[in-house]
């Protein structure tokens, strides 16, 4: 059964410029985690103590100002980071669509580039190429996939990337707030999409600053502060 759980999950940037703060321990703003010294060297506190639980069907919206700790948070599920303590429990098949350039070839055309993807989330060639014509139909791309992909609009990147992520069917996505790059239609489709995936119990975790999306979106929403669960709802 797919679930995530994490249990008092901290992440620590460490710097290795040499820095001297003008004046440490001031704070003019809610934004961004803690600033703070281990040995001689500045670390950012960017998670701190993150604990929840997502079960089978849930889709989460993680809001919180900037430097909030949201992107960081994603790629911690991601397996990018380690975390710096506490634990982490995935089970299920992960996907993410943090940047749309990652894990896209400029030059390759948007076909090509539908191979890549899915041989980097793990599917077979096979598989990728048996639900080819669904992942083109379902980006309306038409005669733009056979075309290099740095040849997309931010917008026509997004809707490639999106098919291509979610007709391959990850039991969790991860997602950015990217998504609102793909115009007002687009949108309404990949609500109905990400529902759809969700009533297969999948989990979709989504970092986004717009309200009205995570709304359209989620049935859970988290809020984070300075890298704490300020609330979980
Ligand atoms: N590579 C890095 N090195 C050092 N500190 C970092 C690094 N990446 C992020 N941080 C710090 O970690 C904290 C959380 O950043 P993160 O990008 O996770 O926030 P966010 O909530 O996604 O912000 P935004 O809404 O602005 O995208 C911030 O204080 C930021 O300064």
């Amino acid at each position: 059964m797919t679930s995530i759980t994490l249990n008092n999950v901290s992440l620590v940037y460490r710097l290795f410029e040499k820095l001297t703060l003008s004046a440490p321990g001031r704070r003019r703003s809610a934004l961004g985690g803690n600033i703070a010294k281990s040995g001689t060297k500045q670390v950012v506190q960017a998670l701190d103590g993150v604990s929840f639980e997502l079960k089978a069907g849930d889709r989460l919206g993680l809001v919180g100002p900037n430097g909030a700790g949201k992107t960081t948070l994603l790629k911690v599920l991601y397996g990018i980071y380690q975390p710096s303590g506490g634990t982490i429990s995935i089970t299920g098949k992960v996907d993410a669509l943090f940047n749309i350039h990652i894990g896209f070839r400029p030059e390759a055309t948007g076909r090509r580039n539908i191979v890549l993807r899915g041989l980097i989330s793990g599917w077979t060639a096979a598989e990728i190429e048996e639900k080819m014509e669904e992942i083109i139909d379902f980006s309306e791309l038409g005669d733009f996939i056979d075309l290099p992909f740095k040849a997309y609009s931010q917008g026509m990147a997004a809707r490639l990337a999106f098919a291509a992520a979610t007709t391959l069917e990850p039991e969790i996505l991860l997602m950015d707030e990217w998504i609102g790059a793909g115009d007002a239609s687009f949108q309404e489709k990949a609500k109905r999409r990400m529902d759809e995936l969700a009533e297969k119990a999948g989990i979709i975790v989504l970092a986004s600053h717009d309200d009205a999306l995570i709304r359209r979106v989620c049935t859970k929403k988290l809020t984070l502060r300075a890298g704490r669960v300020e609330s979980l709802a």
